[in-house]
């Protein structure tokens, strides 16, 4: 089957909400006195919005096939990952037939692996690589879980992040994993904090829902195994990125030393094949958490995830809604997957990346059957307006 080729390929900005899901308004519970590694200056420590955590926005790819078929996806990134694909990616695809997936993935990462290899980067490459998953569906009429061999379950279970796992219980899901608010710059009563804040969720939840905290790369291995040990009495299922995701070791010595039945994930913040082949290889964790919009997409998911299936590792993708969703009911070894409540009281159910995406999927009683629609099978919102600062 030929495809047509690759006419264009665009990149936008958009602000406010979307991909980059921490760019929200003022009170909500994801800016409110979270634990960060910037938590240790006071005067960063009561919103991630003060220390930039918002700076890029939303990056927006798409790309137009000659037959005008447009494939596209959204990922964080904004302006100077915009200025990556329009001057340095875009070469490696127009032109060029939109099946050459694992070919363009290989170019546009060794093209740039002398400024590149994570971050900002494999930002860039996993926006342009997801909206060629999605360009490959809309051009043979089917959805991406089906490009990725189909799907394994009828539907996809899901554990929600926010600030309050009491109100997710009563929505359906199976799990509530809440940002820890304190780090190790808050003392000992900061630590009495997270224990106490846990506790009441506990009694909140009863014993058999799932409770995690996420540690957003906030604490030393020290905080970090005292924490887990504390936390141990209140049943946490587990403890989400405590440390620096440079800290292979650390990772590896807090597994070893963690609670017997306690999880230790992490991964949202590592980046291809490489990065997780560390993970693994070292024994850092017993989830590992890529986030596709992140990672290098679904073409680097799809290795990171048979790595850590050979070593009996589950997958549980880092939000990135629709990207996720399609790759985990695929996967014997993701048998769950996240929402993130962005409701600001996370109090109800809304799309993860309003409002930049329509038929954006949500959970209906913590359960979702994936549409069939071709490709990712969301649509841009008309009424956001989209930003192209360069162009090619
Ligand atoms: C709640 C966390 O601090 C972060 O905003 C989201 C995250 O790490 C996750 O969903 O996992
Ligand atoms: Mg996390």
């Amino acid at each position: 089957m030929a495809f047509p080729l690759i006419r264009h390929v665009r990149a936008f900005v958009v602000r406010g909400g979307g991909a980059d899901y921490h760019d929200q308004g003022e009170g909500h519970w994801i800016d409110d006195h979270i634990a960060t590694p910037m938590s240790r200056y006071p005067e960063y420590r009561q919103s991630r919005q003060s220390f930039g955590i918002n700076v890029l926005g939303t990056l927006v790819v798409e790309i137009e096939a000659m037959d005008g078929t447009i494939g596209f996806a959204v990922t964080t990134g904004g302006e100077p990952a915009a200025y990556i694909v329009e001057k340095h990616l875009a070469r490696f695809l127009e032109g060029r037939a939109p099946n050459e997936i694992e070919k363009i993935w290989d170019q546009m990462y060794f093209s740039t692996q002398y400024y590149g290899r994570k971050g900002l980067v494999v930002n860039a490459i996993s926006g342009v690589d997801l909206a060629l998953w999605d360009l490959m569906g809309k051009l043979r009429g089917e959805p991406v879980h089906h490009l990725l061999g189909g799907a394994v379950r009828d539907e996809l279970t899901f554990y929600a992040t926010g600030a309050r796992p009491d109100l997710a219980k009563s929505l359906g899901f199976i799990g509530g994993k809440m940002p820890l608010h304190h780090g190790p710059a808050e003392g000992e009563e900061g630590m009495r904090k997270n224990i106490e804040e846990l506790a009441t969720m506990r009694d909140r939840v009863g014993e058999d829902f799932w409770l995690m905290f996420d540690c957003w790369m906030s604490l030393d291995l020290n905080y970090a195994t005292r924490l887990a040990h504390k936390a141990h009495e209140y049943g946490l299922k587990w403890i989400e990125e405590a440390l620096s995701p440079d800290d292979y070791w650390g990772y590896r010595d807090l597994k070893a030393n963690a609670p017997k039945g306690m999880l230790v994930t992490t991964g949202e913040h590592e980046a291809t094949r490489w990065g997780f082949r560390m993970l693994l290889e070292m024994d850092c964790c017993d989830i590992i958490q890529p986030d596709v919009g992140w990672c290098g997409g679904m073409t680097e998911l799809i290795k990171i995830s048979a790595l850590a299936d050979a070593r009996g590792v589950m997958v549980i993708p880092h939000g990135s809604s629709v990207y996720s969703y399609h790759f985990v009911v695929t996967r014997h070894n993701s048998p769950f997957a996240e929402f993130l409540m962005m409701a600001p009281k996370a109090d109800k159910v809304v799309p993860m990346f309003q409002p930049l995406l329509m038929r954006e999927p949500v959970p209906v009683n913590g359960r979702l059957k994936v549409p069939d629609t071709p490709g990712f099978g969301v649509t841009l919102n008309p009424d956001v307006p989209l930003h192209r600062p360069y162009t090619h």
